[in-house]
């Protein structure tokens, strides 16, 4: 599968950070049972190897779990090696973009200016991050490198919203959007199945 493949199965994608294995499989499959298939699983709890794990081995097949926050290609590697189909990054450095490249591992590099947009490009990746989105100029910015660069299509991430996710997918440059607010914690620090499958019902109304 192609990362365009993978952004159209689900213009809605959670970025997910889980401090257990339970944890990940329960919130894994409230999200996959209302219709959002593609995950994003960030590798930001020691835990997150072994949450793409356990979500690959216990959610259906058609599930599609990335692995996101990869910063250099040992994680790339750890990643990958894990079973995650595709993986995501902040950013973007020349080593990491060899080595996802010589891997032939869908990727989803981030970037947050023009000449980062540029540089992605010239490393042949057409589908980007768009992050931190909402500070990074949102809308506005995504309109701006359309008239530029309308090659790339990019997955606003960072700060995108319940509310703000439909203005995002309705440009012509965004194939999906990203973000956590699926899965906020409550005070107690858990994550709510209840609330998980609202937004989550709510978000796939936008396909
Ligand atoms: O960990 C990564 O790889 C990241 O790039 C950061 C996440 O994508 C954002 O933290 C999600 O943003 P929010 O939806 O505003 O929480």
């Amino acid at each position: 599968m192609k990362i365009d493949d993978i952004l159209k199965v689900s213009p809605v994608i959670p970025v997910l950070s889980f401090r257990a294995v339970d944890e990940a499989v329960s919130v894994c499959r409230c999200l996959y049972e209302e219709g959002l298939k593609v995950l994003e699983i960030t590798l930001r709890h020691p835990a997150a190897v072994d949450c793409i794990r356990a979500v690959r081995a216990d959610l259906p097949d058609d599930t599609i779990v990335g692995a996101g926050t990869i910063l250099d290609s040992d994680r790339a590697w750890e990643a990958h090696n894990a079973g995650a189909t595709f993986g995501v990054s902040p950013g973007l450095t020349k080593t990491l973009g060899d080595t996802v490249k010589a891997m032939d591992w869908p990727f989803l590099p981030g970037i947050a200016t023009l000449s980062e947009a540029m540089m992605a490009k010239e490393h042949g990746f057409t589908a980007l991050k768009f992050f931190p989105a909402e500070i990074s100029g949102g809308i506005g910015f995504l309109k701006a490198v359309g008239s530029v660069l309308p090659e790339l299509t990019f997955c606003p991430t960072g700060g995108v919203t319940g509310a703000t996710a439909a203005s995002y997918l309705a440009l012509k440059n965004v194939a999906a959007v990203g973000g956590s607010w699926l899965t906020e914690r409550n005070k107690a620090g858990e994550i709510d199945p209840a609330i998980v499958r609202t937004k989550a019902a709510a978000a796939v109304a936008h396909f």
